[in-house]
């Protein structure tokens, strides 16, 4: 409310006030000035944040002129003496003062590095590193991050605490909003750092998708393993001490590289975060929530197999079919519900104790005692608050809904609304896990409980959690 607003009020409040011989309008303006106080500090300190993190990025820009070198091990000798007489270099960062590349030995054969000078002279466009001529270029967020630059990096900028992988239709977007309850969750800039959207879901960073893109300072490539340009969205040390934050993006699954991106370029301590939900019911929610009409399933199912089971003839290989049925097929119900099949992949490149896997019937059925779970895995405050969730949850089945305001109470949505197959939620009191069964008929539940006969006890094995807790 703005102090204008509030006079308003005030004035015309004021006369009823005093002919009844009230005291309340001395209360109501101070009310009111108080009101206007803490919004107009919460405003500045948003602004201030904000300019804060333009300025650095900006200072960033301006200064500094740079270049991404892929040394091959015969570019070692001469490299670093040339570049460094010429061109004063330094490694990337903001406020980046010393030499950081003081000797041949800070620099690995077969690594990625980007250089920075400050001093960029205006005859020159290139430079010659031993044989090699590099151009010279503004492509300051275009490439890999040396280690040197990482050391820096991490000084100034937080990274999220969590990073979620999905499955899709597992209950992700519910697990967002439980997160963000939390009084410290920090907003995450989808476009530009200069303007703050809230995003719940589906970053796409780590998996190269365009959503970061949008920036209106026309900054391209926005994404893995630009990493820069992904921090330069977040809060920096400054305004992040108390506060953190974090994404779900559940298609990182299928990307091939997403791992090794993460892997290679956020901290140990971000925590990458699984919803574990029965594959079976997984096809269905995923089916629904991509327009497939009840009565196509079983159509839908059965071309979905035998294509699978075409590829695995022919292939041989059932983490390669995975991967070259989803290239082909976006949307590949029976295979994005494989997600073990994925998860290896994973947990090729990523230590299996970095993962927090959280049972879907056990975030919907007990919420509370899951949620401290996960506040207290990813390091932050473990106070959760229902009441702190701006939207409803059916209190009979504890499922949200979305509404065009939103999430909102799945109770006031038709039917239709949902999606084919949508029942409305039952009367009764008792938190039901998975209603999503009750949809399909027995032979089509039994044909997918076949297809994915033994999929929970290999997924037990690969995670070492007993089959009896894993969903
Ligand atoms: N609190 C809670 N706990 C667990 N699961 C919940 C919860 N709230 C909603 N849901 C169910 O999650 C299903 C949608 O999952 P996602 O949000 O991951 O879908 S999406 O991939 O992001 O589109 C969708 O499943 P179906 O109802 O079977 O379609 C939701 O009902």
């Amino acid at each position: 409310m703005s102090l204008d607003n509030c006079k308003r009020t005030f004035f015309r409040v004021l006369p009823n006030k005093l002919n009844r011989g009230k005291i309340y309008a001395p209360l109501f303006l101070v009310l009111c000035i108080a009101t206007t106080i803490l919004y107009t500090r919460t405003r500045t300190r948003k602004s201030e944040e904000i300019e804060h993190q333009d300025k650095l990025s900006r200072q960033w820009e301006i200064n500094h002129t740079c270049i991404n070198i892929d040394f091959e091990s015969s570019d070692r000798t001469s490299i670093i003496l040339d570049g460094f007489d010429k061109f004063n270099f330094c490694a990337c960062g903001i406020n980046t003062k010393g030499h950081y590349l003081v000797n041949q030995s800070s620099v690995h054969a077969d690594s990625l590095y980007i250089f920075c000078t400050p001093v960029r002279s205006q005859s020159q466009d290139f430079i010659q590193l031993g044989e090699k001529k590099h151009q010279l270029s503004k492509s300051v967020f275009n490439g890999y991050v040396s280690e040197v630059y990482k050391g820096e990096r991490d000084s100034l900028w937080v990274f999220p605490k969590y990073i979620g992988l999905g499955p899709p239709a597992s209950g992700s977007s519910a697990l967002q909003e439980y997160i963000m309850s939390n009084k410290y969750y920090y907003k995450f800039c989808t476009r530009g750092y200069h303007r703050c959207v809230n995003t719940k879901k589906e970053v796409k960073f780590w998996n190269r998708g365009r959503n970061l893109e949008r920036s209106k300072d026309g900054r391209k490539y926005c994404y893995a393993p630009n990493l820069d340009c992904y921090l330069l969205r977040t809060p920096t040390k400054k305004f992040a001490e108390k506060n953190f934050y974090g994404e779900i993006t559940v298609t990182l699954l299928w990307h091939l590289k997403s791992p090794e991106y993460i892997q290679q370029l956020s901290p140990e301590n971000t925590k990458l975060i699984f919803i574990l939900r029965d594959p079976v019911s997984i096809v269905i929610a995923w089916m629904r929530k991509n327009g497939i009409q009840l009565e196509d399933y079983e159509f839908v199912i059965e071309r979905e197999i035998s294509s699978w089971l075409n590829c695995i003839n022919s292939v041989k290989n059932e983490v390669k079919c995975a991967y070259m049925i989803r290239i082909q097929d976006k949307t590949s119900y029976i295979v994005s519900a494989s997600y073990f099949l994925f998860l290896q992949n994973w947990l090729s490149y990523i230590p299996l104790s970095r993962f927090i896997f959280v049972p879907a019937s056990k975030l919907r059925c007990n919420t509370e005692e899951v949620m401290r779970g996960v506040f207290e895995s990813i390091g932050v405050s473990q106070e959760f608050d229902r009441s702190k969730i701006n939207y409803e949850i059916n209190v009979n089945t504890n499922r949200i809904g979305k509404t065009s305001k939103g999430y909102g109470n799945i109770e006031k949505t038709t039917s239709d609304s949902m999606g084919a197959g949508f029942h409305r939620a039952s009367k009764s009191s008792v938190c039901v896990p998975q209603k999503n069964l009750k949809h399909i008929n027995e032979k089509l539940r039994a044909r997918l409980e076949d297809f994915f006969e033994g999929y929970t006890v290999r997924l037990g094995n690969l995670l070492g959690i007993p089959v009896d807790e894993l969903y």
